[in-house]
């Protein structure tokens, strides 16, 4: 049976080129599903073996709606990361030129990653949100706007054509998109590897954040992210996504969990899984397995 993948479509999205990175054998048979929760929900429902969905941003950060989506699916992981440099045109009906344009559809991480352009080109156009660059770039297609920034794959799709080409603000933006299943396993151990977890800390106790970030500082481990999202309960009420180096199945990570466990209202596990540079990081001497080892056989011989 082929392996079925729900992806964040229509086709053309940036998520797709994921997809193909990720699948460059096309070896699954994926399918574009209109929101990042109904991606999850298909991977949930069992009607999806894995989900394709954009994570963070170089120059936006993370996508809130997948932030919440995971915390939503209680027993979904991260499997694998992949990362996509993304490129942004203005896309138009063949003919409409660009003085034509007063509402511009697309993303709103391609808002945000193009606003400069938008505001020195377009300063008189209406930025309407949609759920993807693709879903923009088909509802100009369908007469609804005049413009939509997305990919080239998204004009080829659709039949618009580039009345501006490049047009990032910044350019070299990495797109950190995750693949996701449901009740499995965390990957093996590559040596080079990434754990996501989310913490949330007792309010109102001083030093909580701090307690936190001791479990990885002093067990030799480097967080690449932390970010503070409200948990949705009330003002004030934070949970904390984490991204550390490592794998749970090495003893500085299974005991900064452990660590995490003790001290915090609830822990997360996301996943343990590949980084996609494949760069392994320095691990300090005091933090490795042969010093967790031998300090192990100490302990139990006391
Ligand atoms: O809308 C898309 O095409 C996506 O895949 C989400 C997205 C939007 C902007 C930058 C990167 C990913």
């Amino acid at each position: 049976m082929t392996s079925r993948i729900a992806y964040l479509g229509p086709a053309g999205t940036f998520t797709e080129q994921a997809v193909r990175q990720w699948d460059s054998r096309q070896e699954h048979e994926a399918t574009p599903v209109p929101t990042v929760a109904e991606a999850l929900q298909r991977l949930v429902a069992g009607e999806a073996h894995a989900a394709v969905v954009p994570f963070e941003n170089s120059v936006e950060g993370s996508v809130p709606a997948t932030l919440q989506a995971l915390l939503d699916q209680e027993r979904v992981r991260i499997v694998e990361e992949v990362l996509v440099e993304v490129q942004f045109d203005l896309l138009v009906r063949p003919g409409t030129s660009q003085d034509q344009v007063r509402v511009v559809a697309t993303h709103p991480h391609a808002a945000a990653q193009t606003r400069a352009w938008t505001a020195r080109h377009l300063p008189q156009a209406q930025l309407v949100p949609e759920s993807s660059t693709a879903r923009a770039a088909q509802a100009v297609a369908e007469g609804t706007y005049d413009a939509a920034i997305a990919s080239t794959e998204a004009a080829r799709s659709y039949g618009l054509e580039a009345s501006a080409e490049r047009i990032a603000d910044r350019a070299g933006a990495l797109t950190r998109f995750v693949v996701l299943r449901h009740g499995a396993p965390a990957a093996a151990p590559t040596g080079a590897d990434r754990t996501t977890l989310v913490a949330l800390i007792w309010q109102n106790r001083p030093g909580a954040l701090l307690e936190l970030l001791e479990q990885f500082a002093v067990r030799g481990i480097d967080l690449s992210r932390l970010e503070s999202r409200p948990t949705g309960e009330g003002l004030g009420e934070y949970c904390f996504w984490i991204d550390a180096d490592g794998h749970v199945s090495e003893p500085r990570m299974g005991e900064a969990l452990l660590g995490l466990r003790r001290t915090c209202r609830d822990v997360r596990f996301l996943g343990s899984y590949p980084r996609a540079d494949g760069q392994a990081r320095p691990v300090p001497v005091h933090a490795d397995e042969q010093a967790y080892a031998e300090a192990r056989s100490w302990l139990q011989e006391l």
